[in-house]
Formats: structure tokens, sequence, C-alpha cells
């Protein structure tokens, strides 16, 4: 099966987040967030540290459970093992195995979402311009090798959602210029895309939709995502 034909069977149309509560311990990170996230637009997460932006991204990744409130992917409703397999996520703590080369992380991710380990590794080499930096263990590589091969490994199974915490960091500007049209060619080809950011500027003229959070809520100046 190809990459795309295994999108399409799961493909996420519309995420719903209705009243979001994550404590950890006695700190309260989010305090009733409420959110719709469409494909086919980016969506730009905004807000000062701590307000709970990375946090959200994680519940919608399914990678943090929330306290209480739901997520629903439809068409999936709230199965998050079927939601999983069409999200694609980046953030500083990426799944990647140091010890394996980028190419063995890449190929890895592709067999563990059905794919062949080989057309993915051709495709994402010549989508990333991976150079020789992925024949080598991805501790070795500098941070910025590293992001561009967490990236491959994000899209490596097409992702209908697709949730990029800091994706900049560690970018040369060549590389965010990339990361960019990256993000537009995404949207193009109907993904949510969904980003945080401590450079929102970077992504404001691609955002058609935002999410603001203060201490934990929707911003009261940008209820919900406002769509521009
Ligand atoms: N695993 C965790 N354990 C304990 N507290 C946490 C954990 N993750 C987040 N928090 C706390 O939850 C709150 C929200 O954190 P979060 O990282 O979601 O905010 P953020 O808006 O992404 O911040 P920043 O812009 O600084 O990255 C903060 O007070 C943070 O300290």
């Amino acid at each position: 099966m190809t990459s795309e034909q295994q999108a399409e069977g799961h493909r996420i149309e519309r995420v719903v987040a209705r009243g979001l509560v994550k404590t950890f311990g006695s700190t309260v990170a989010l305090r009733g967030v409420h959110a719709t996230i469409d494909t086919a637009r980016l969506t730009l997460i905004e807000g000062a540290n701590g307000s709970g932006k990375s946090t959200f991204l994680g519940i919608l990744g399914t990678v943090i459970r929330p306290t209480s409130g739901t997520v629903t992917y439809a068409p999936h409703a709230d199965d998050r093992a079927l939601a999983r397999r069409s999200i694609g996520w980046l953030s500083h703590e990426s799944l990647a195995y140091p010890d394996l080369t980028g190419r063995q992380n890449i190929e890895l991710a592709a067999r563990l979402h059905g794919l062949s380990a080989q057309t993915a590794w051709r495709e994402a080499e010549e989508r990333f311009e991976l150079g020789n930096f992925a024949t080598r263990p991805l501790r070795t590589c500098s941070r910025g090798q590293r992001q561009r091969i967490a990236l491959a490994r994000a899209l490596v199974h097409r992702p209908s959602l697709v949730l990029l915490d800091e994706p900049t960091t560690g970018l040369d500007r060549p590389s965010v210029a990339r990361l960019l049209d990256l993000v537009v060619a995404e949207v193009k080809r109907g993904a949510g895309v969904v980003v945080v950011s401590h450079e929102p500027d970077l992504f404001r003229d691609l955002a058609t939709a935002r999410i603001v959070l203060e201490r934990g809520r929707n911003a009261v100046s940008a209820p919900e995502a406002s769509t521009t």
C-alpha cells in the first residue's frame, strides 16, 4: 500500500476540543480550552510562555491525556488509536532514536505505519534534501539536521493532521524557508497543520485560523479558532 492510499483510509476531517483541562500535580496547565481545527488550513496557536500551548498540542496529538474534556477527530469520533494513524507530530521531545541513523529512523517510522521502508526513504530523501548526515547516528547530527529528520519522520505517512511544536528551532534561514514551503504544500495537500511557535510572525501570513491561549484558557479577545 502506498502512503497516499494508507493516509486516505484514516483521514481526519476536523478536530473539535471541548473543555480541555490538564493538571500536572498542583500545576493547572489547561483550564477549559475549546477549539475547532479544520483540515486544509494552517492554524497558529499563540500565547505567552506557560499559557498551555504545548500541552494543548500534545493532547491533540494523543501523546498527553487530558484530565477532563474531550477531543473528537471526525470521522473517528474519540478513537485516539485510529486518529493517531493520521497524525504527524513534531516536538522537542521528538520520538526519534539517537543511536539509529536518520535513515533508519525514517524507515522504522514507515514500517510502524505499514509502509514500504524503501519507498518512504526515497521520498523523504528527495523531499527533505537529506544528505550524508542522514546515514550517521542521529546523536551525531546537528540540531538543524535532526530537525529535518524529525520532520521527515513526522510526515512519512502523509498525515491529515500535522502538529508542529517549535518547528523552526535550530533551522537556518534557508531551512526555515523550506519549512514554510513545506507547510504550504501540506495545507495544499489537504492536511490540517497546527503550529506552536515562538516566532509566530513567520507563519502569520500563511495562517487562516488562530487559537490564542492565556493562562490555560482561550483568550477572551480571540474566542475559539477565529477564521480570517
Ligand atoms: N510534564 C509536565 N509536568 C509538570 N508541569 C508541566 C508539564 N508540562 C507542562 N507543565 C506546566 O504546564 C504549564 C503549561 O506548559 P506548556 O508547556 O503547555 O506551555 P507553553 O505555552 O507551551 O509554554 P512555552 O511557550 O514556554 O513553551 C506550565 O506551567 C508548565 O510548567
